[in-house]
This record gives structure tokens, C-alpha cells and sequence, in this order.
């Protein structure tokens, strides 16, 4: 692959308009796809996304449309719309991207029904892509505020893997380079669902003790997960695993995290979900990794209790008594 010239976001959310940033700082022109006419308007006049990130000003290089065409002519792609929508964007590219570009996705979360990642439904939908993930421990407010983070970008094609991380990156902005597409997505997805386990944990007020065995227990059960679908062990301890799940897991910032304390001060799942705009993504993902672990045969309690509560099947005192309940084991 050549050296990138423009990048095309595609996602008018906050992660959608963190990237524009950082890619605009990176040195690239961008075009950022939204489907929202009133974000369009809004980032080209007003260089803000008042919607979905407001109060962080964009750069004035940063050009929004509706037209996916346009932006599918960009260099690179970035695919940041919600995990549950990605199969039907990727489906509506596919008319317009030209061959062999590669399209790195932002999305956390594993399609319910299917039980697929992201690169798979990019593979089935969009298959003159080259697939690329990105993921790691980064609030979209913190990347558009330019604080330093850093992510993993996992490519199969290292040569390509470099000129993405290149296109990409910049001081405060640091991607490492993986290949291992399988245990990026499994970090990003599973973690969403423990995030929100948790957030239970602290509206409950049951204890930093707990909250740290949570944590820890939920690593566990993200390790099985990831091993069975032959995941490499350091790409689980990495930025896109433990560290993102550190992150998500105690951080008010984060929407799965706080969409569980509102479930353990007693809120209801409806309530909490009507009263929000931006995706909480671990409810939709919580029964899909459910139904594929029980595929592989991996025991995950914690993600099978956050997926019955969200679900209405369980309450939370039911789930937590459930937990609390099971066998002492050997520690694996
Ligand atoms: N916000 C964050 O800090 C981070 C988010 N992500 C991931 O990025 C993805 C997107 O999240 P956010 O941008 O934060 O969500 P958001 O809730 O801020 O925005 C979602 C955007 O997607 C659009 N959208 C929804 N359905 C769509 C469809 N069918 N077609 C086109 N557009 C559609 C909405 O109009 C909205 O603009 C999620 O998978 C999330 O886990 C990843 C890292 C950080
Ligand atoms: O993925 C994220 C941080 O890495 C964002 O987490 P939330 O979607 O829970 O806010």
C-alpha cells in the first residue's frame, strides 16, 4: 500500500468525530461520513459535534457529508457507526469502495444473532476491503481533547499495518501494531460486558474488594474466551484487553460503566436506555458472547449474568446471588 493522503471516517458519533480529529491531526484532509443531516450541518459550520461530542472544537479540515460515495474515494477508512450497525453500512459500501482499501474498524462489539466480530461481517459484507481493528483503552472526549492514549491496530498485512499506524498516529495518539484481529475484537467486546458487571458492583456499594474481584474474575472468564478462539495470551494482557478493561471497568466516563451503576442504584434497563442517546454497546453484545461461548464450551458467569439481567430474565440481586453461589474452584 502507498502513502495515505486523505481518511474517510464513516460514524458521525463521538468516536466517529475523536478519529476525524486525530486523523486531522495526523496531518491528513478528512471527510467524515454521518447519517445525521443536523451533525453534518453542525461540524461544517460550527466545526463542532454538538450532538454526540460537544464542546470539543474540530479542525477546520474536517469535511462531513452524507455522501458515502465521497467518502469511500478517501485513501483509508475508518468504520466507526455502532457494532449492531455495522453490517448494514458495510453492506451499503460495498457498492462504492473501491478494491483493495482497507477499512479499520472502531467498533466494539460481536453482531447479536450471528455471533460474529467485526472483521467477519466486513469479510461477509464488504469483502474488497482489507480489514483492519482498532482498539484499546480510549474515551472519544480524551482522544478529541488530544490526551495522550494508546490503542492497538491489527492488521493480517504487516505492510499495511504500518501505513495505517502511520496515517493514524501521532504523539498523543499512539497505536502499536498487532495482527492479531481475534484477540483485539475479543478485548473490546467482552469488556463492554464486564464494564457494566461491574458498574453493578459499585452502585450496589458492595466494595472495592468486590470491585477488584470482578475485575480480575472477569479478565479470567475474557482469557478462556479469547484462548478458545485462538487469541494470543499478550494481545489479552494488552492495551485492547486488560486495558481497556481497566479502563471501562472503573471509569464514571465510560457509558457501560455507568449504564451498570444505574442498574445497581435500582434503575431499570428500560429507564436508563430511554433516557440516553449514545450506545451502551455491551447490552447488545452480552447475549452474543453468551451464545458463543456456550458454542465453545467456555464458562462465563459474569457475562451470562449481565446478559440474563439485561434481558429482564434476572434481577440484579437474583444475578449477584447466583454468582456468589457457585462452587469454590481452583483459581484458572
Ligand atoms: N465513545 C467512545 O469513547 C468510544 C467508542 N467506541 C466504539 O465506537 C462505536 C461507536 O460509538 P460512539 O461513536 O461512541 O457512539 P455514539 O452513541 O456517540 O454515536 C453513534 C453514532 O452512530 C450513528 N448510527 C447509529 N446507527 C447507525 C446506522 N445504522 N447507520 C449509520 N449511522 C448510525 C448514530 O447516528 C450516531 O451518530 C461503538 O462500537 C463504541 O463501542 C470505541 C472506542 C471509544
Ligand atoms: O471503549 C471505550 C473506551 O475504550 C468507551 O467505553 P464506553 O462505550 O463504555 O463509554
Amino acid at each position: 500500500m502507498s502513502a495515505v493522503g486523505t481518511v474517510g471516517v464513516i460514524g458521525g458519533g463521538a468516536w466517529g468525530t475523536a478519529l476525524a480529529s486525530v486523523a486531522a491531526r495526523a496531518g491528513r484532509p478528512v471527510r467524515l461520513w454521518a447519517r445525521d443531516v443536523k451533525t453534518v450541518e453542525d461540524i461544517n459550520r460550527h466545526h463542532e459535534n454538538r450532538m454526540r461530542l460537544p464542546g470539543v472544537a474540530l479542525d477546520a479540515g474536517i469535511v462531513a457529508t452524507r455522501s458515502l460515495e465521497e467518502t469511500c474515494a478517501a485513501d483509508v477508512l475508518i468504520l466507526a457507526v455502532p457494532a449492531q450497525a455495522v453490517r448494514g453500512v458495510a453492506q451499503e459500501m460495498a457498492g462504492v469502495l473501491p478494491a483493495g482499501r482497507p477499512v479499520v474498524i472502531a467498533a466494539k462489539g460481536i453482531e447479536r444473532g450471528t455471533e460474529a466480530f467485526m472483521s467477519d461481517v466486513v469479510a461477509e459484507a464488504l469483502p474488497q476491503a482489507v480489514p483492519a481493528v482498532l482498539s484499546g483503552p480510549s474515551f472519544a472526549d480524551d482522544v478529541a481533547h488530544g490526551l495522550p492514549t494508546a490503542v492497538t491496530l491489527a492488521c493480517a498485512d504487516e505492510a499495511v499495518g504500518r501505513t495505517l499506524v502511520e496515517a493514524i498516529g501521532y504523539s498523543a495518539f499512539r497505536p502499536y501494531r498487532s495482527s492479531d484481529l481475534t484477540g483485539v475484537q475479543v478485548g473490546g467486546a467482552v469488556k463492554n460486558v464486564l464494564a457494566i458487571a461491574c458498574g453493578v458492583v459499585v452502585g450496589k456499594a458492595l466494595g472495592a474488594s468486590a470491585h477488584a474481584a470482578l475485575v480480575a474474575r472477569g479478565f479470567a472468564e475474557l482469557t478462556r474466551f479469547g484462548r478458545a478462539l485462538g487469541a494470543r495470551p499478550e494481545t489479552l494482557s494488552g492495551l485492547s484487553g486488560l486495558g481497556d478493561l481497566v479502563l471501562t471497568a472503573t471509569s464514571p466516563q465510560s457509558r457501560n460503566y455507568s449504564f451498570g451503576v444505574s442498574l445497581g442504584r435500582g434503575d431499570t434497563v428500560d429507564t436508563i436506555l430511554g433516557g440516553r442517546k449514545a450506545v451502551t454497546e455491551g447490552v447488545w453484545t452480552a447475549p452474543a458472547v453468551v451464545d458463543r461461548a456456550a458454542k465453545l464450551d467456555v464458562e462465563m458467569p459474569i457475562c451470562a449474568a449481565v446478559a440474563a439481567v439485561v434481558a429482564g430474565r434476572a434481577s440484579v440481586d437474583t444475578a449477584i446471588e447466583a454468582l456468589l453461589s457457585r462452587p469454590f474452584r481452583e483459581e484458572h
